[in-house]
C-alpha cells in the first residue's frame, strides 16, 4: 500500500520523480530500479513513522516497544549494506526519490528551464510555533534547484544557495514551489526558486551551480 500522506508513490497527478533526467553516473540499484514501488512504499512508511514520532508523547511502555521494533528494523538492514552506487535510497524515479531526509516534492511541471509543484513539511520538519525549521527550507530548495540545474545538462554541484525567509513556512499544509533556470555563463548556472502558501511568499532562493569537470567528485 502506497498511501503515504506525503505521497512517495508514483502517480496521483504528479510526474514521476524525474531522476532519470539527472545523471546517475554508473548507478545500479538492481531490482528496485526496475520496480521502485515496494522500496518507495517502505520509505513512505519510514516518513510517516518520523512524523508520528515527532508528534507523539508516548507512555514509557510504548517508548520501550518502539525502541525494540526500531532495533529489529536496524538489524534487518545491517546485513544488506552496500556501496553508494548500489543504494536505492534517494535514487529511484518516484516523487521524493525514495529518501526521507527532505520533504517529498510533487512536481506537476518539470522542464529544462523551470518546474512547478507542491510540497508539505510534515511534523518531522517542525522548528517551533507551527513553523518549519529554518534548515529544512534550504534543504528543499537544494533539491529543486540542484535537480533543475542538472536536468538535460551535465552534472553540477551547488556553489552557493542564498535563502530569504519572507514569512513563516507552516507545517502540515500544502505549499507551492516554483524553480527556474535563469542563465548560464560557462560552467556557472544561476537558478531561482520560490516557496508560497497561497498568495504569501514563505521563502525565496537563489543558487549558483557549477558544472563538474570530468572526474571531479
Ligand atoms: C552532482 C552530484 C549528483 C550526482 C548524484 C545524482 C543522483 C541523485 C539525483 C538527484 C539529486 C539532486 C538533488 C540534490 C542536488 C544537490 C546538489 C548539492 O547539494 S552538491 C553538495 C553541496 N555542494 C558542494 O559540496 C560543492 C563543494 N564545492 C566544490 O566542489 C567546488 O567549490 C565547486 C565544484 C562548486 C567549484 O569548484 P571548481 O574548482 O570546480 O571551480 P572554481 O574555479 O572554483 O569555480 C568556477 C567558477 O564559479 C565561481 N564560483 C565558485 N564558487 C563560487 C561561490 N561560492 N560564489 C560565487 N562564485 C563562485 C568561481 O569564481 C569561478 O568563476 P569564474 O569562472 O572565475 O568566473
Amino acid at each position: 500500500m502506497f498511501g503515504s500522506s506525503t505521497g512517495e508513490s508514483v502517480g496521483e497527478g504528479a510526474i514521476g520523480g524525474g531522476w532519470s533526467s539527472v545523471s546517475h553516473r554508473g548507478f545500479d540499484a538492481g531490482v528496485h530500479q526496475e520496480n521502485p514501488q515496494p522500496y518507495a512504499a517502505m520509505v513512505a512508511v519510514a516518513r510517516d513513522m518520523l512524523d508520528e514520532l515527532a508528534g507523539a508523547n508516548p507512555p514509557l511502555d510504548v517508548v520501550e516497544k518502539v525502541s525494540a521494533h526500531l532495533a529489529d528494523v536496524q538489524t534487518l538492514l545491517t546485513d544488506h549494506q552496500v556501496s553508494e552506487r548500489r543504494r536505492p535510497f534517494g535514487h529511484l524515479d518516484v516523487p521524493g526519490r525514495a529518501q526521507c531526509m527532505s520533504p517529498v516534492l510533487r512536481m506537476h511541471r518539470w522542464e529544462r528551464d523551470g518546474a512547478d509543484g507542491v510540497v508539505t513539511f510534515g511534523k518531522y520538519y517542525l522548528g517551533g510555533n507551527g513553523a518549519a525549521h529554518g534548515g529544512t527550507i534550504p534543504l528543499m530548495f537544494d533539491e529543486v534547484l540542484g535537480r533543475l540545474a542538472s536536468t538535460d545538462r551535465t552534472p553540477c554541484r551547488t556553489a552557493y544557495l542564498h535563502v530569504d525567509f519572507r514569512s513563516i513556512t507552516p507545517i502540515d499544509v500544502e505549499l507551492t514551489v516554483t524553480g527556474r533556470f535563469e542563465r548560464e555563463e560557462g560552467r556557472k548556472r544561476y537558478l531561482r526558486a520560490e516557496l508560497r502558501h497561497d498568495d504569501v511568499v514563505c521563502a525565496e532562493a537563489e543558487g549558483l551551480f557549477i558544472e563538474l569537470k570530468p572526474g571531479q567528485p
